[in-house]
């Protein structure tokens, strides 16, 4: 006879065993939240607990510009950024950014703008790493056309076999480059302009002639210096503003002159539509604070340290990443905003794929390893296509599959906790609201940890070695 598994875990509630409400709709999304293990008893407590520690107050504390984020002394007002409020912090400044990047854009996709011969521009590269990257970069994935006029490549890591393949085939006289850092201090992108700098110039592209091709964003005054570019080519962000939480503004420029400003400001309205949303519903009804409840149990009870995004859907396949660099790079951290060590788990570890593909791929671990997984399931009730059979057995599956996520023989050591995210029909404003809605989720998760989601002081040892390291090889050379 087999002997008990070491880990056997037993039956866990699921919240639909009790009664109440376990989903909740809001801006073209549906969540549900039943087969996540917990009681409607400990969801009760939870909400006690959140509103005890004074969460909604910490969060409106944000929308209105305090100093959040201390260790940087900085406000965080990525809201402000799709704010339709005059009121909201910095409104003007904002707005009259985005307006000179509207017409920037616009003169671009109307043929005004040209390269230094007089060609329209039909690429754009965007050089950037992290939150000037994979922001827009998941925009431009889940909103591109089929054709798509004006494409965007997204040039990250110093890594040539990238670069390459960018290159590969462009015309450097209909390329325009936008080279976005937040700090202009990252070595990647800085490397990356200059070696892209001498594709332009290999082509006869340089000094006057270049500054048709070359533009910046930063919230750096001086990187149009370094860039050595008009200062009229520079795009401002702000200090106030996280570089994962900057897709909303000068960021998104590549997405503006892709996708067009009409689309750009119906994602940004959709993040507003969530903000006032989330600004204005009590916890207990407020689909951000809930999934942060949520996820706050499931780490710090349920010992799941793992978050696995799984959209059934291709558009959002570049979704999952920038999830990642928001949520890891937020929470992964051990000390609260005041110093003391933080005892047990803080953020949990996000991965994830297209769901159908993993299906095939890691599904066998989710439903029969040792590892116990929180999953957010998320699925367009509309498809982004016309193959109807496709789009039945995408959805069959996404179904199925949030149901065979939690089924499990009690003997079992695994456990999942799964929550649907249905999207009515994924547009720009239902994208900018499920991001909003994700950022949202984020922040307040800091403030249940007691920690600051808005600074990321880990990564700079990293940076350090690295520096070091490519001066020795470059002595050695
Ligand atoms: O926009 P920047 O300043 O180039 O930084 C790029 C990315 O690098 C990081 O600082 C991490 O190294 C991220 O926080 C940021 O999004």
């Amino acid at each position: 006879m087999n002997s008990p598994r070491k880990f056997a875990q037993p039956l866990l509630p699921f919240l639909r065993d009790g009664d109440g409400v376990t989903a909740f709709e809001a801006c073209g999304l549906r969540v549900d939240f039943s087969r996540q293990r917990l009681t409607q008893d400990d969801l009760a407590r939870l909400v006690d607990f959140a509103n005890g520690l004074g969460l909604m107050e910490a969060h409106h504390a944000m929308v209105q510009g305090e100093i959040v984020n201390k260790s940087e002394n900085r406000a965080a007002l990525h809201t402000s950024l799709r704010s339709q409020d005059p009121a909201s912090p910095h409104f003007d400044e904002v707005k009259e950014a985005r307006d000179r990047a509207y017409a920037f854009a616009e003169s671009v996709r109307s043929g005004k703008w040209t390269g230094c011969r007089g060609d329209t521009i039909t690429d754009v590269i965007n050089i950037g790493i992290g939150g000037s990257e994979v922001g827009p970069r998941a925009v431009y994935h889940a909103l591109m056309g089929l054709p798509q006029p004006i494409k965007v490549h997204f040039l990250s890591g110093v890594d040539g076999v990238q670069l390459d393949r960018i290159l590969y085939g462009l015309d450097p006289f209909r390329t325009l480059v936008v080279v976005s850092s937040k700090s202009f201090h990252t070595r990647e992108t800085l490397v990356n302009a200059s070696v892209v700098d001498e594709w332009l110039a290999a082509a006869g592209i340089t000094g006057s002639s270049r500054d048709r091709h070359v533009i910046a964003v930063s919230a750096n005054p001086d990187a149009y210096k370094d860039l050595r570019i008009p200062v009229e080519n520079l795009y401002p962000l702000w200090d106030w503003v996280g570089g994962r939480f900057s897709v909303w503004g000068s960021i998104g420029i590549p997405d503006m002159i892709a996708l067009g400003t009409d689309v750009f400001n119906q994602f940004l309205s959709g993040a507003y539509e969530m903000d006032r949303y989330v600004y204005d519903a009590p916890v207990a009804e407020n689909i951000s604070a809930l999934l942060a409840l949520i996820a706050f149990w499931n780490a710090t009870r349920l010992n799941i340290t793992l978050q696995c995004v799984l959209p059934y859907d291709e558009r959002l396949r570049i979704f999952v990443s920038w999830e990642q660099q928001l949520e890891m790079e937020s929470l992964g951290k051990t000390t609260r905003a005041d110093g003391t060590v933080i005892v047990g788990n803080t953020g949990q570890a996000v991965w994830g794929g297209h769901g159908d593909e993993s299906q095939h791929s890691f599904y066998q671990w989710l439903r029969e390893g040792t590892g116990r997984t929180s999953i957010d399931l998320i699925s367009c009730e509309k498809p982004g296509h016309s193959h109807e059979e496709l789009h039945r057995v995408m959805i069959a599956n996404a179904r199925a599959q949030a149901e065979a996520l939690v089924t499990r023989d009690p003997s079992m050591p695994w456990f999942n906790g799964v929550t649907t995210i249905s999207i009515s029909d994924l547009t720009p404003k239902t994208l900018g609201a499920l991001m909003a809605m994700y950022e949202h989720k984020i922040t307040m998760l800091g403030t249940l940890f007691g920690l600051n989601p808005f600074d990321q002081p880990g990564v700079e040892f990293g940076k350090k070695l690295s520096r070091e390291a490519e001066n020795r090889l470059r002595e050695d050379a």
